[in-house]
């Protein structure tokens, strides 16, 4: 059986305590996880902290940018490695992680690297009373240790996503991944090793979140800032723990994102790119579209093209190429996601398709499988339009009037992302500019330009990263005066 160490201090650390990794394809374990203790979050803060002061500490921008470049080769050289341990431990389809998750999981250090390089600071002249004036210029010094917490839906992308920045910057990391998916972040642990990151720099412990590695990370004293991503409720306890030593958090958490789909549209356009938002990584993705509203001269249309869609899609093991559906991650989110699916039914929605557990092959019934699933004839007031499911399913209803979709589609406590399809750019730009969402797209969706500012509204998150966005937060911002 595979067994998945910590990373400290550059060594792979086992514990006397393992837990049970279990492969959503087919239920079976895949591999034992060493859980990370007290005392081995107190040695991975430690080596932390030590790796600071050590050559870490005294690479110049430009040598710090060269190695990141090399962590990036390095995933690229290992790919088909980080692609396998990554659809092993989610059962995504490879053609997505082919294309996403691995991709981009090295692009986070590269790009980052490009941003410290390249981002200039402040500097102003000050007139002073003798007449002689003085210099002020803003330099960027390390926070410190950073903790990441991590979520499972993309695990590569969106540890590689805090990591890369927080090391661009000159900070030292203590990852704690998601239980859910422990192997791309330890594989990374062997890229470092391998590519002369010092030890200490890149540290990885395992485990849950209550009394477990996620609070020892988030409580340590040792941590000088933490970035979280997933749900919103987590992230309220993380802000505490944060409280105590007045630490910083970056937190990107859940959404119920719209989609507004106006007649004039694209409609092929926005059919590919509502399948997508919908149904890609089988709905776990926060950017996901839980509510549709689709203008109701195409509604009845664009329902029945969308039902003719998801029912084409295949769910299969992630190798088979044909795949483009995956299971949930876990039985435990399939007991979460079908209790909507049963509490729609209870409201009496229209179940336009799917709505429960599909027929598997007997190889993979004890796999997470789920059918994609479309409701109509549910209000705005449904917890299902309401409460973030997780799920490969969404919620239609049809609109009549600009003013009254804009209103509907920011009435919710969430305010991550967006979708709006139309032809009308002039409409497109007006909509765009009242959403309450940190990230709107027009015609399109999941189009991701890294150094643009990534983060949400309202519960949706605290802070933005990505580009100069992710400095604000992984670094001090430190202002020299000089008196001539
Ligand atoms: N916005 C997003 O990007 C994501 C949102 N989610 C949402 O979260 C729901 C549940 O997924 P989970 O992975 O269980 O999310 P979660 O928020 O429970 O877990 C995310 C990470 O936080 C850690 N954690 C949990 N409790 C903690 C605590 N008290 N202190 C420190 N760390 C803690 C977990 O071990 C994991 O590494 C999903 O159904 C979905 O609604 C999940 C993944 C990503
Ligand atoms: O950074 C990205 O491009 C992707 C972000 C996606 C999420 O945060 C998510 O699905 O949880």
């Amino acid at each position: 059986m595979k067994e998945i160490r910590n990373f400290i201090d550059g060594a792979f650390v086992a514990t006397g305590k393992t837990f049970e990794k279990r492969s959503p394809v087919d239920g079976q374990v895949i591999a034992l996880v060493h859980e990370a203790g007290q005392a081995e979050v107190d040695a991975a803060v430690q080596a932390a902290r030590a790796a600071l002061k050590g050559p870490w500490g005294k690479l110049t921008v430009a040598e710090r940018a060269e190695l990141l470049y090399a962590v990036a080769d390095g995933i690229n050289r290992r790919f088909d490695e980080f692609l396998a341990a990554e659809c092993a431990d989610t059962g995504k389809p490879m053609s997505l992680a082919r294309h996403i998750d691995i991709p981009r999981g090295a692009a986070n250090f590269k790009v980052f690297a490009d941003v410290v390089k390249n981002v200039p600071t402040e500097f102003f002249e000050t007139p002073t009373p003798d007449g002689k004036g003085a210099l002020n210029y803003a330099v960027r010094r390390p926070i410190g240790v950073v903790g990441v917490i991590c979520p499972w839906n993309l695990p590569l992308l969106l540890m590689t996503w805090k990591v890369g920045p927080a090391l661009a910057c000159g900070n030292t990391v203590v990852v704690k991944p998601s239980e859910e998916t422990p192997q791309t972040a330890t594989l990374l642990g062997e890229v470092m090793n391998e590519v002369g990151v010092p030890k200490g720099v890149y540290n990885v412990v395992h485990g849950f979140g209550p009394q477990s590695a996620g609070e020892y990370v988030t409580t340590h004293p040792g941590v000088n800032a933490i970035t979280f991503t997933g749900e919103t409720r987590t992230g309220e306890v993380i802000m505490k723990a944060a409280a105590h030593g007045a630490r910083p958090v970056s937190l990107e958490m859940g959404g119920k994102n719209p989609g507004i789909i106006f007649a004039d549209c694209d409609f092929e356009a926005a059919l590919e790119g509502t399948m997508r938002s919908v149904f890609a990584n089988c709905g776990q993705v926060c950017l996901g579209t839980e509510r549709l509203y689709v203008e109701r001269p195409i509604f009845e249309r664009f329902v029945e093209a969308l039902k003719k869609s998801a029912e084409n899609l295949k769910l299969g093991r992630p190798e088979d190429p044909e795949t483009n559906l995956g299971p949930l991650i876990s039985h435990e989110h399939r007991r979460k996601v079908l209790s909507y699916y049963e509490k729609a039914k209870a409201l009496g929605a229209t179940v336009v398709t799917g709505g429960g557990i599909p027929d598997m092959p007997p190889e993979l019934a004890g796999g997470s499988w789920i059918q994609p699933t479309i409701w109509t004839g549910l209000g705005d007031d449904s917890p299902i339009a309401r409460e973030e499911i997780f799920g490969p399913c969404t919620l239609i209803q049809p609109f009549d009037d600009e003013d009254e979709v804009i209103a509907r589609a920011n009435d919710i406590d969430y305010g991550l992302a967006c979708s709006i399809w139309t032809k009308d750019l002039s409409r497109a730009h007006r909509v765009a500019g009242q959403i309450e969402a940190g990230l709107v797209w027009v015609n399109s969706w999941f189009l991701r330009d890294l150094r643009t500012p990534f983060g949400g509204m309202k519960q949706s998150g605290i802070g933005r990263e990505g580009g100069v966005h992710s400095l604000e937060f992984y670094t001090e911002l430190k202002n020299i005066c000089v008196k001539l």
